[in-house]
């Protein structure tokens, strides 16, 4: 299994988290990640950025899912204040169920759509494989404030997308399939 170096307490919690979803998995078809190893291919792809990123105070998750990458960032960073917004109940239940199971102090579920989230800035605001570039800038607009960074976890799609983005300063960091975008500054639309 592919590892960054971070707490063994992380990863313990990240083992109980990959139990649940399996569990979970057998009766609500929670996500297409089935097996240990799959399910820890998503837990690498949710915490590679971690890589490049600095610590931040807090974090916004747009359509987390079954928690990549919102929840498993929340882990792995105990100090950052994370809203998981994930509308589909079956989903946000399981994701209430985490947090209780693991005694999760930073991490509020929101089982809502994100345009109708309370307004209030975050620092970060991430989304993987729920809408294309444009939207979920649209999307992330109420929520930024003055230093807010965003990265999105993009495939080959992303290269076309961020032709609207010249105006942005933003980097692209790739491994294997995955291509990180993450926009350190929006510019004007
Ligand atoms: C393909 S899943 C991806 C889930 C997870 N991010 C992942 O990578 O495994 C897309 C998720 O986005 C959620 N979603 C769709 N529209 C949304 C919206 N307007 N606001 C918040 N979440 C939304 C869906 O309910 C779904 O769980």
């Amino acid at each position: 299994m592919k590892k960054l170096k971070l707490p063994d307490e992380v990863y313990k919690k990240l083992d109980s988290f990959t139990k649940s979803l399996m569990d979970w998995n057998k009766v609500h078809n929670l996500t297409g990640a089935k097996t240990y190893e799959a399910i820890n291919e998503q837990i690498y792809d949710s915490i590679y950025p971690l890589t490049f990123l600095s610590k931040q105070n807090s974090l916004l998750d747009i359509g987390t899912g079954a928690g990549f990458p919102g929840m498993i960032l929340a882990i792995a960073m105990p100090e950052t204040e994370c809203t998981l917004c994930e509308p589909l109940r079956k989903r946000a239940s399981f994701l209430k169920f985490i947090v209780r199971e693991l005694e999760l102090t930073n991490v509020t579920v929101e089982a809502n759509r994100v345009e109708d989230l309370e307004v209030r800035p975050y620092d970060l605001i991430t989304s993987r494989a729920v809408t294309d570039t444009k939207t979920l800038i649209e999307w992330s607009r109420p929520f930024i404030g003055e230093n807010t960074q965003m990265l999105f976890y993009k495939g080959e799609q992303v290269f076309e997308e961020v032709k609207g983005l010249e105006s942005c300063k933003y980097e692209l960091i790739s491994r294997d399939q995955r291509n990180y975008l993450w926009i350190k500054k929006l510019g004007v639309s």
